[in-house]
């Protein structure tokens, strides 16, 4: 042990064994979790009876963890269980509870954590919003002066004794305080100026009182979460959050009684502030070597080495993004080099298992060559224990490495992967099939629309009604056949156009009741993905979604879109918007290929879309959505690499619809609010019409659009589709005339704020309808 490198204090540092992951999926292999937890809030269950449900996954998890690979002893399995979110544990665990629901929280953690995760109807709930760069979204901690906070270890320590139960030494989970503080808000209790960060000792200390009752209740290892580490979109730029995570840990590290801390820094590039990190007084350190990378000249010149004396490298070589089999060989070079430079490196992941399915066994209905190449969870967990076996003599793993070697071959080899056709058509794209005439020439050639100022629409999803999934769920079971479900369909579709006319909207949408997920539709339909039955990832909550996977090149076999958005403009003389997923959502929501860059990826779901456009207008379609709300989701999180992201998303969007003759109108649909970052992003889109979250922020996207001088068509949400709530006329007139102060009447739209597909049908009705009338009111103004 080195200076600044201690052990605990009151106990001798067990080493980490040389495998672990950062944490596994937690909904259950069939979603277990989520039954249960519905149940329970319909009041079927009791919380004795969810409690025990969520032991018993608690316990299976451990147990499998185990089988495949990972040491029962030592603090390599994970504690990384949550009823609903890490963030909000947390919370719970600090006992942050925000003043406004005291009186709402209940008598246990669990009664607290649903309380803050969903609200009443005298409680709006935390605000959400995504983690990182995922699609996983969290529960924003609220902070004031008086934010109460006091260390709440039952969760942790009652986890940490079931696992001894079993006869396994689990390491707790928490994340770290300095992600915690930047992730918070202030409360809108909060003084004028207030920022969590203002409470980060206070924090800090609460963090030691836990890891104090976690060594008590015998705890060897502690893992801390500090994703903060990588990012450049926080509100405090990276440097200062180094130091940040420098004073926190040299105050925990320095704490008398504590168990050993493993800092992790999953989802990015932590390569530039590593040695730092490791120079810090805890045990161990990870770094997402998938994402990021090794800072080379610090591991050639010895001084990474030096940084890491006395503590362990968590070496986060599987991917814990994507469901690809890893390059066993090329992960197993990477740890060795570490090893060889004289850093005690540890096999793990580059993050928590939670954004990947299970098992790729439950799988029985992919195509088996496929199947081959996959990993899930349970997968990555015998990868890593497989690569901690090599680490310690690398003949011993050959035949496994030389099967991922055959596999990998086969993979890059096999139909579909690489379609020649699909290449070229990619490798030919011009700068100017990027381009439509300009906008002027396109405005005027669209006045044949005859769109009146401040236009109403909506955003492309009706209800989803049980009468839809009940259908959906009968012709997936061969209960009904094509005819009978396309014929319901069609009269869906018919109900959604002849409402919207009775409302009196401008431009009508079809109203997707096709489609069982805005991006799943797609991928059903295009050649190079492939849909799973059971690989489903937490979303938020008890909310999951099944991305497809994305394996070979991408290709439209025949019109997607086109019959639907022509039977519905068929049934009205006002324009009917085609709709499609743009080229980014498409490629966010799904699991991505890693053997091709993903711009490249993104430019053959553009010319699919490009065909599918002109397919649309050729059957007489006039308006063309494509929409985009992942483009601000897969924002790199480190600066530099932002601007190649942005030009290359952007690009695809415009080779997906620069094939568009001036008349044809174009429209995007961005639904987040915090867009700043990306305005001249939105901007180079050059769609006619963009239409955005904006009426739970009341307008505060106009603000820097009007400053942008933004000159095409927008539309700021009017009216918060994220509750039943119905906003009255004069809420959504003075919304309205907001915006209209900013931005032109002939520029300005006047729509929700994104789909109602999660909205049930008397609030939709009553809330359009208020909609129409506050658009008037503001005309005849
Ligand atoms: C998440 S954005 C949703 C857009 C889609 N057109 C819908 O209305 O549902
Ligand atoms: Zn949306």
């Amino acid at each position: 042990m080195t200076a600044t490198s201690q052990p605990a204090p009151s106990q001798t540092v067990t080493p980490l064994p040389n495998a672990t992951i950062l944490g596994y999926p937690r909904i259950g292999r069939r979603r277990e979790l989520k039954r249960a937890i519905e149940s329970f809030w319909k009041g079927a269950t009791d919380e004795a009876q969810l409690g025990e449900t969520a032991r018993e996954l608690r316990a299976a998890t451990r147990t499998r963890l185990v089988e495949l690979g990972l040491p029962a002893t030592g603090g390599a399995v994970p504690e990384s269980f949550s009823f609903y979110d890490q963030v909000l544990d947390a919370t719970i665990a600090l006992g942050a509870i925000p003043h406004r629901f005291a009186d709402a929280v209940g008598s246990s953690d669990l009664t607290a954590t649903f309380a803050l995760a969903r609200g009443d109807k005298d409680h709006q709930p935390l605000e959400m919003t995504k983690w990182f760069d995922t699609n996983y979204h969290y529960s924003v901690p609220e902070l004031d002066e008086q934010t109460p906070l006091a260390a709440n270890s039952a969760a942790l320590v009652s986890y940490l004794a079931e696992a001894k139960e079993q006869g396994i030494e689990s390491r707790p989970v928490l994340v770290g305080p300095v992600t915690y503080a930047l992730l918070a808000k202030a409360s809108d209790a909060a003084g004028e100026g207030f920022a969590p960060l203002d409470r980060l000792d206070e924090i800090v200390a609460v963090y030691a009182q836990l890891l104090a009752d976690l060594a008590a209740a015998g705890a060897a290892w502690v893992q801390l979460d500090e994703p903060a580490l990588v990012s450049d979109s926080l509100s405090v730029p990276r440097a200062e959050i180094l130091a940040l995570v420098e004073r926190t840990y040299a105050t925990l590290g320095g704490a008398s009684a504590r168990p050993a801390i493993l800092l992790t820094a999953p989802y990015g590039d932590s390569a530039a502030a590593l040695s730092r990190i490791a120079a810090l007084p805890i045990e161990a350190v990870q770094a997402d070597l998938v994402r990021g990378s090794l800072p080379e000249s610090e591991l050639a010149d010895g001084s990474l080495a030096a940084a890491f004396e006395g503590t362990q490298f968590v070496a986060g070589v599987v991917d814990g993004r994507n469901i690809w089999r890893t390059n066993l060989r090329a992960a197993l070079a990477t740890a060795t080099r570490l090893q060889d430079a004289g850093i005690a490196t540890v096999i793990g992941t580059s993050n928590s298992l939670q954004h990947v399915p299970h098992d790729v066994s439950d799988e029985t209905k992919l195509d088996a060559r496929l199947r081959s190449w996959l990993a899930f969870a349970d997968q990555k967990v015998e990868q890593v224990a497989i690569l901690a076996k090599g680490l310690a003599d690398a003949a011993s793993v050959e035949a496994e490495l030389a099967e991922v070697d055959a596999v990998l071959a086969d993979r890059a080899a096999a139909p579909g992967v690489s379609t020649a056709a699909i290449r070229d058509r990619a490798a030919a794209v011009t700068a100017a099939d990027r381009d439509r005439a300009p906008e002027g020439d396109r405005r005027d050639a669209q006045r044949a629309l005859n769109i009146p100022e401040l236009a109403t629409t909506t955003i492309g999803s009706f209800p989803q009604t049980s009468e839809i999934r009940v259908a959906r769920a009968a012709f997936a079971r061969g209960e009904i056949d094509q005819a009978a479900y396309d014929g319901f369909l069609r009269a869906e579709i018919e109900r959604v156009i002849r409402l919207q006319e009775e409302i009196g909207l401008d431009v009508l949408v079809h109203g997707e009741a096709e489609r069982n997920d805005m991006v799943q539709y797609f991928a059903e339909l295009l050649d190079g993905f492939a849909v799973t039955e059971h690989g489903w990832v937490q979303s938020y909550g008890t909310r999951a979604t099944r991305p497809s996977i994305l394996w070979g090149d991408v290709s439209r076999p025949a019109p997607m879109t086109v019959a639907w958005s022509v039977y519905a403009q068929s049934l009205t003389e006002r324009p009917v918007k085609g709709m499609l997923t743009g080229p980014v959502t498409i490629l966010a929501w799904s699991f991505v290929r890693d053997d091709l860059p993903l711009a490249d990826t993104a430019s053959q779901v553009a010319l699919a879309l490009r065909d599918e456009i002109n397919d649309l207008v050729e059957a007489g379609i006039k308006i063309v959505q494509v929409d985009e709300p992942a483009l601000r989701e897969l924002l790199p999180l480190d600066a530099d690499r932002q601007a190649a992201y942005l030009d290359w998303s952007v690009g695809a969007f415009r080779l997906a619809t620069a094939g568009a003759a001036s008349e044809v109108q174009i429209h995007t649909h961005l639904c987040y609010s915090e867009f700043g970052e990306i305005i001249d992003a939105v901007d180079g889109l050059d769609a006619d019409v963009t239409s955005i979250e904006a009426a739970r922020s009341r307008m505060d996207v106009v603000e820097p659009l009007g400053d942008h001088g933004y000159s095409r068509g927008i539309g700021p949400g009017v009216y918060d589709i994220h509750s039943p709530r119905v906003p009255s006329v004069a809420e959504q007139t003075e919304l309205i005339q907001l915006a209209a102060a900013r931005i032109p009447g002939e520029q300005l739209w006047v729509n929700p704020d994104c789909g109602l597909k999660t909205r049930g049908y008397e609030e939709t009705v009553a809330s359009l309808t208020n909609l129409v009338q506050a658009a008037r009111a503001v005309r005849g103004a």
